[in-house]
């Protein structure tokens, strides 16, 4: 497979055009929120909502009827300059329709020409290999340059095709902009042809039974977890190209419970976040993708118990060394970053 050279990885792919980065920023992005652009009504609300969420995204595709894209693309502009997005640290991205739709184009050309300047993320749908990342990395080169950015605006796949599903490593690899990958549940459901139309979560039907009881007794049966491979493989290959997993939608916005789950699953298996598609929502992955104070505390101990991060230490009965001292540097520094952003949780991890 013809690989770019490292030191041609990282060069501009136009001339003009901002310097790739060598290293990402580091935010939180415990949530991010989808607003549907076309609606002034929900627009109106984003200067409101930016200071309480870690990212607000613009949604230019899927729920956005086609004969809205033009209104959602002008509303994704509008929404640009209605926060300061870059001095006030929320996360301003947008999800372009798919590379082969009629609106990519526009979407991308405008957004980066008259909103580069605020965008951080273009979030790129239906991406089935690499090929796509380097198709739109260098697109938007072009653009950048023209617009006269100085910062690269980063990508953010969406899992959600069988195909890119079997090349998700090389399309986390595939570009110094590639910031994560979030799971595409509806999609990848659908090219999958998985018998379901949910949205996230687990189905009634996918369950592992006990083996028969000699008096007959009714078997017990638990329900299994749909996601919990795909999770984990996307986990893996953003883990391995130094980026961040997300968990997609949960698309059953009345069920808070099992939208509580599954992102909590998702944390465990190593996602940095979840989309709200629903104000409701947007605690929930507050919770749940903000360290828990206890653990917080914990993990602290264990840096404490061995400065240097080597060795071995026994606390409240469990032993610690190398492994787990890095696994409570994971905790630690991501409660420093929230606790830099939320007070309530700044208290709760130091009192
Ligand atoms: C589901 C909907 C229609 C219910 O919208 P609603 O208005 O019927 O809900 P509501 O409960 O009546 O709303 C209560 C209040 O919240 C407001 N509100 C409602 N939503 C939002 C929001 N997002 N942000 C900010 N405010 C919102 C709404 O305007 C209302 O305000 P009000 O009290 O002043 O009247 C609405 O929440 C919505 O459009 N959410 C976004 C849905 C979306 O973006 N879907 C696409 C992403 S998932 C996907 O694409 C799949 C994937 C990855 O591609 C794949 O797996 O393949
Ligand atoms: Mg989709």
């Amino acid at each position: 497979m013809s690989q770019k050279t490292p030191r041609n990885f990282f060069k501009p792919l136009a001339i003009g055009a901002p310097e790739p980065m060598r290293d990402l920023p580091v935010k939180i992005e415990r949530m991010i929120h989808f607003v549907p652009p076309h609606l002034d009504k929900v627009r109106a609300k984003v200067p409101d909502m930016a200071p309480k969420v870690d990212v607000i995204l613009a949604n230019l595709e899927d729920a956005i009827p086609a004969d809205a894209k033009d209104a959602a693309r002008a509303g994704a502009i509008e929404m640009a300059n209605m926060y300061d997005w870059q001095g006030k640290g929320t996360g301003f991205w947008s999800r372009v329709n798919p590379l082969n739709s009629p609106w990519f184009q526009d979407d991308v050309s405008e957004l980066v020409l008259k909103a580069g300047h605020q965008l951080d993320v273009i979030m790129l749908p239906k991406v089935e290999g690499p090929w796509d990342i380097h198709f739109a990395d260098q697109y938007v080169a072009q653009l950048e340059a023209k617009a006269g950015l100085t910062r690269p605006i980063l990508f953010h796949a969406i899992l959600e095709t069988a195909q890119g599903m079997s090349l998700v490593e090389e399309i986390a690899l595939a570009s110094p902009r590639m910031q994560g990958i979030s799971l595409g549940p509806a999609d990848l459901a659908a090219d999958r042809k998985m018998k379901t139309t949910r949205v996230g979560g687990g189905h009634p039907f996918y369950r592992v039974l006990e083996d028969p009881h000699a008096d007959g007794s009714e078997r017990a049966s638990v329900q299994q977890d749909l996601w919990h491979y795909t999770i984990a493989r996307m986990v893996d290959a953003c883990r391995m190209a130094g980026i961040n997993a997300f968990y997609g939608p949960f698309g059953d916005i009345s069920d808070l419970d099992a939208c509580e789950q599954q992102f909590r699953n998702a944390f465990l298996l190593g996602c940095a976040g979840a989309w709200s598609l629903h104000p409701n929502q947007i605690d929930i992955a507050k919770r749940v993708f903000s360290p828990d104070p206890d653990e917080v505390k914990f993990a602290r101990r264990i840096l404490e118990a061995m400065p240097d991060g080597t060795g071995v230490a026994m606390l409240d009965g469990k032993m610690q060394d190398d492994a787990t001292w890095k696994q409570a540097k994971v905790i630690a520094d991501l409660a420093d970053l929230v606790a830099a952003k939320d007070p309530d949780l700044a208290a709760a991890y130091n009192n």
